[in-house]
């Protein structure tokens, strides 16, 4: 098999309270769509801040793309992750000003917004076009999280972090998520998630408990 584009090894994340969790591995591939699950506080969110350099790894080291994750590579492995929190505090009044904030960021300026490619995302995940127009007020959790998937797969990157993907959708919305992100993977991407939705975390390629 090619060489994996998420690599963890032996990593464990400590704060002042003791080891969160220690020993972790991981290989994540092109293709593949993976979770992370388990009980709540168990550390998932903070592995995936790991992964993007925000919490520091007590112990082990995480590869991005052939890259050690330190302070040297961090700007070069942000622009190979797209990523998606579970809280997002949007600085912006409108759904149409809220899609287009990722590609301003530096990591990302070399990919151009495109309004029909987010409109074909937006009819594979359930959403209304006219949503674009509204407050970012005026839409339900589940919309913005829909959105933002939407938007983030067409910042193309190798890799996918997403926290909760589904977490504020009905089944059958959670069906066309799952869909989606599974034609997405097909396309040169790995998606690692982490989810308590049972129908999520049944169809990746695999679950990870922690
Ligand atoms: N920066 C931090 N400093 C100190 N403690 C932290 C920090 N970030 C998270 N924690 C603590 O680490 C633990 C794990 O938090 P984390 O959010 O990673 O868990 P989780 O498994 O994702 O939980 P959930 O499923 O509820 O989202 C929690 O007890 C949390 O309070």
């Amino acid at each position: 098999m090619n060489k994996p584009i998420l690599h963890i090894e032996n990593a464990c994340i400590s704060f002042g309270h003791g080891k969160l969790f220690t020993h972790f591995n991981l290989d994540l591939h092109l293709g593949e769509m993976y979770c992370i699950t388990g009980e709540s506080g168990k550390g998932k969110t903070s592995l995936l801040n790991a992964i993007l350099g925000f919490v520091p790894l007590s112990e082990g080291s995480i590869v991005v793309d052939g890259l050690i994750l330190g302070v040297s590579t961090i700007d070069e492995i942000r622009k190979r992750v797209a990523w998606i929190p579970q809280e997002l505090s949007i600085p912006s009044e409108w759904v149409s000003e809220m899609v287009r904030i990722p590609f301003k960021l530096k990591a990302n300026r070399n990919i151009k917004f495109s309004e029909k490619t987010l409109y074909k995302h937006f009819e594979a995940l359930g959403l209304e076009h006219d949503l674009l127009e509204r407050r970012v007020t005026e839409i339900s959790g589940g919309q913005r999280q829909r959105i933002m998937i939407a938007v983030t797969t067409m910042l193309q990157k190798p890799l996918m972090i997403i926290d909760e993907p589904t977490s504020a959708l009905d089944p059958a919305s959670v069906s066309k998520v799952i869909r989606f992100l599974k034609n997405e993977t097909q396309k040169s991407t790995a998606i690692l998630a982490v989810t308590h939705d049972r129908i999520f975390a049944d169809s990746c390629d695999k679950r990870i408990f922690l």
